[in-house]
C-alpha cells in the first residue's frame, strides 16, 4: 500500500519513450515484456477476485500491444483456474500475436466473434478484462471497438439498478479514455480494476475504482533514475503491487460459497474414527497447511468454556492423541471437567470435523509426567514434553517412585497418549457446510470455525475480550488462570502444585509473586522470576548464572517491587514456551496462537 500522491504518472510521451528504450538500448524484446505484463496482469486479478467466485472471465483484447496483454493474461488466468473467452476482433498478424492465439487454441480457449458474444453478459460472465486500447490510443473508438466500449458503459447501469455485474478490470489504461485527461466527460468506462504497467499514465490519478494494481516488474534502475519515477516496490516475489488505499473491508461480507460435492448422512461411515481417517487423508492429499492443527476447547468448573489450537498426535480406534503438559491451562481444566471437543478445519475442503471427548484421568497424566521426566527416554518428543513438564521433580517423584518400586520401565512411557477417547458415541462428524449429522454440535462449531454464519453476532462473543482487554490469553491472565507457572520442587508452591490448590481464581498471582500482574500490563511476552528462592535466585538469574532463557522479566510485581532488566533472548524460537529452568519459577506461554492476546501492547 503505499501513498498514490507521492507515486509518478507518466505522459503518453513519456509511456512510449520508455518502451522505446527498454526495447532498444536495454536490450528487451515485446514478447519478454508482453509476457511479464500479461502475467501481473492476471496475478493482480487473482489477488482480488478469487477464482471460486469469479471463474469466468470475457478477454476483450484490441489491436496492438494491449491487447497483447489480454492474451497472455487470459493463459496465465486459465492456469490459475479461470475459464476465459476470448474477443479479438482486429487480429495482428505479426508471430508474437499468432503465436499468443495458438497457445490459447491449444488450451480450448474459446475465442468469441463481436457478433457471438451474448447479449447478456451479465449472465455470462464474472470478469471482463478489457485489454482493448494501451498507451498508444488517441482520438476516438474506431468500429468495432466503439460498440465493445458502449457495451462496457452499459454495465454500470446495472451497478445502480443493483443487478450482480461482472467486475471490469482495464490493462494499463480504461479503453476510450484519453491517456492523460482520463474519463474527460465523464461517460468512459468504469473500471473495477485498473492495472497500470511499468508506471501509471496520467488518467490514473482520475481512476476511481476499488483496485489499483502496478504490474511489469521489470524497470531497471536507468529507467527509474532517468524519469525520477517514484514507484511502489513490490512485496516479496509478486508480479503486482497494489496503489492506493485497499478497500474498506465489511468484516459481515466475508463469506466464501461453499461448493462441496454432496454430503449426506448415508455416506457418513458408521465409525467416527473411520470417517476420520478417510477425512484426514484427503485433507492431506489435498496439502492443507498443518491438517492437523485443531482447536481444543475444554472448560473448567467455572464453566467458562477455553481454546487452544494444538497439535494432534495421533489417532487409532482409541481416539486421538495430542500433548499438554501437567499443569497447562487445558490440564486443569481437563481435571476439573472431563468433557473437552475437537475441532479440525480444512479449509479448501469445506469441511471441519468435530469430536466430543472425554479423557482418560489421571492415569494417562501421570504417565506423562513419568515418562517426560523419566531418564533414558527414547524419543526427541518425549524430551520436548521433559521441557514443557518441567523439572518440577517434586511432582514427578511422586508418580515415579511408586513405578520404580514395581519395577515397571519409565523408558517404556516415552509415548505418553495424553487424553483418549472415552465415550464413541459423543462424537460426530459433520460437513462444515450442511452438517447434517450431529446438528446442535455442528451449529456451535460452525459459527466458531467459519465465523460467517449469521448467528456470529449473536454467539460470537464467546472468548471474545471484554472492552479493553486485547485477547483471551490476557483475560485469563487477569483471572489467575491461564499460563503455566512451575514451582521449584521443594518450594512452597509446588507443594501447592500437588495438593491441588493451584488453579483457582486468583492464584496464579500469589503463586508467581506478581507475575500474573505483568501480563495484565500488556507489556511482555513472558514473565520469569526468581521467586521462591528470593534474592539470591533473582541475583544469579540477573546475572545470568541460572539461566537466561526468557525473552523478558516484566515488573518484579508485588507493590514496591522492582523492575528487573531484560536478560538474553535465547529459547524464544521454541514456539511452545518462552523459557525453562532448573531451578527456579518458570513461566511458559501456553500456546503459540494464543500468545497474541499478551503480545499486544494495550494503551
Ligand atoms: N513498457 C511498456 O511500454 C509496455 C507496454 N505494454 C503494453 O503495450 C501497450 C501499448 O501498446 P501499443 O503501443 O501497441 O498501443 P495500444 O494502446 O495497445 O494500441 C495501439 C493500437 O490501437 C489502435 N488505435 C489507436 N487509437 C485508436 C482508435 N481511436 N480507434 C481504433 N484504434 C485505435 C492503433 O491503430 P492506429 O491508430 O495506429 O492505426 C494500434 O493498432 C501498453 O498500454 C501496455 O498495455 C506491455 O505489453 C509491456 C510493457
Ligand atoms: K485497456
Amino acid at each position: 500500500m503505499q501513498n498514490p500522491e507521492s507515486i509518478s504518472y507518466l505522459t503518453q510521451r513519456e509511456a512510449a519513450e520508455i518502451d522505446e528504450t527498454l526495447m532498444g538500448p536495454l536490450g528487451f524484446s515485446v514478447d519478454q515484456l508482453m509476457e511479464l505484463a500479461g502475467l501481473s496482469v492476471a496475478a493482480s486479478i487473482a489477488e482480488v477476485y478469487k477464482s471460486s467466485e469469479y471463474s469466468r472471465v470475457l478477454a476483450i483484447c484490441g489491436p496492438g500491444n494491449n491487447g497483447g496483454d489480454g492474451l497472455v493474461a487470459a493463459r496465465h488466468l486459465y492456469h490459475f483456474g479461470y475459464k476465459p473467452v476470448i474477443c479479438y476482433p482486429k487480429r495482428t498478424p505479426k508471430p508474437l500475436y499468432t503465436g499468443l492465439v495458438t497457445q490459447l487454441e491449444s488450451l480450448s480457449v474459446p475465442f468469441i466473434s463481436v457478433e457471438d458474444l451474448p447479449l447478456n453478459l451479465l449472465e455470462e460472465f464474472d470478469i471482463i478484462v478489457d485489454a482493448i486500447f494501451g498507451f498508444s490510443y488517441h482520438g476516438s473508438p474506431r468500429p468495432p471497438f466503439d460498440g465493445l466500449i458502449q457495451m462496457l458503459i452499459s454495465l454500470r447501469n446495472y451497478d445502480q439498478t443493483c443487478q450482480k455485474s461482472p467486475v471490469i478490470v482495464s490493462v494499463d489504461i480504461p479503453s476510450g479514455w484519453h491517456v492523460e485527461e482520463g474519463d474527460a466527460g465523464g461517460e468512459g468506462i468504469r473500471p473495477d480494476m485498473l492495472v497500470s504497467l511499468t508506471a501509471p499514465k496520467l488518467c490514473a490519478k482520475k481512476f476511481s475504482g476499488p483496485h489499483h494494481f502496478l504490474g511489469g516488474r521489470f524497470v531497471p534502475p536507468f529507467i527509474a533514475e532517468q524519469y525520477k519515477l517514484h514507484l511502489p516496490s513490490y512485496p516479496g516475489t509478486s508480479m503486482c503491487v497494489r496503489i492506493g488505499k485497499p478497500q474498506k473491508i465489511d468484516v459481515s461480507a466475508l463469506r466464501e460459497n461453499y461448493i462441496s460435492p454432496e454430503f449426506l448422512e448415508e455416506q457418513v461411515d458408521s465409525d467416527p474414527i473411520d470417517q476420520f481417517r478417510k477425512w484426514f487423508e484427503e485433507a492431506v492429499a489435498a496439502g492443507s497447511k498443518e491438517p492437523n492443527a485443531m482447536a481444543l476447547s475444554t472448560a473448567g468448573k467455572n464453566g467458562k468454556p477455553s481454546s487452544r489450537m494444538v497439535l494432534l498426535k495421533g489417532f487409532d480406534e482409541n481416539g486421538f492423541v495430542w500433548y499438554t503438559n501437567y499443569e497447562s491451562q487445558k490440564a486443569h481444566e481437563l481435571s476439573e471437567n472431563p468433557h473437552a471437543s475437537l475441532l479440525f478445519y480444512w479449509d479448501g475442503l469445506n469441511r471441519q470435523n468435530v469430536s466430543d471427548l472425554r479423557r482418560l484421568m489421571e492415569e494417562q497424566m501421570r504417565l506423562l509426567t513419568a515418562a517426560a521426566t523419566a531418564e533414558g527416554s527414547r524419543s526427541g518428543a518425549a524430551r520436548v514434553r521433559e521441557k514443557e513438564v518441567g523439572l518440577d521433580r517434586g511432582i514427578t517423584r511422586d508418580v515415579t517412585g511408586p513405578m520404580e518400586e514395581e519395577g515397571r520401565d519409565l523408558g517404556e512411557l516415552a509415548e505418553p497418549r495424553v487424553f483418549r477417547e472415552g465415550e464413541r458415541g459423543k462424537r460426530r462428524v459433520v460437513d462444515g457446510r450442511e452438517s447434517l449429522v450431529g446438528e446442535e454440535i455442528a451449529r456451535a462449531r460452525v459459527r466458531i470455525a467459519n465465523g460467517n454464519h449469521s448467528d456470529l453476532n449473536r454467539d460470537g462473543r464467546i472468548g471474545r475480550p471484554r472492552d479493553g482487554e486485547t485477547g483471551d490469553g490476557e483475560r485469563s491472565f487477569r483471572e489467575g488462570r491461564c499460563g503455566d507457572f512451575r514451582a521449584g520442587g521443594a518450594s512452597e508452591d509446588a507443594r501447592d502444585w500437588r495438593n491441588g490448590r493451584s488453579g483457582e481464581e486468583g492464584r496464579g498471582t500469589r503463586t508467581v509473586n506478581g507475575g500474573p500482574r505483568s501480563r495484565m500490563d500488556g507489556r511482555y511476552e513472558g514473565v520469569r522470576l526468581g521467586g521462591n528462592t528470593g534474592r539470591e535466585n533473582r541475583r544469579r538469574w540477573e546475572e545470568n548464572e541460572a539461566g537466561d532463557s526468557m525473552g523478558f522479566i516484566g515488573n518484579y510485581g508485588e507493590p514496591g517491587g522492582e523492575e528487573l532488566s531484560p536478560v538474553r533472548r535465547k529459547q524464544l524460537d521454541y514456539p511452545l514456551f518462552s523459557g525453562i529452568d532448573s531451578d527456579g519459577w518458570l513461566f511458559m506461554m501456553n500456546h503459540f496462537f494464543p500468545s497474541i492476546g499478551f503480545r499486544r501492547r494495550r494503551n
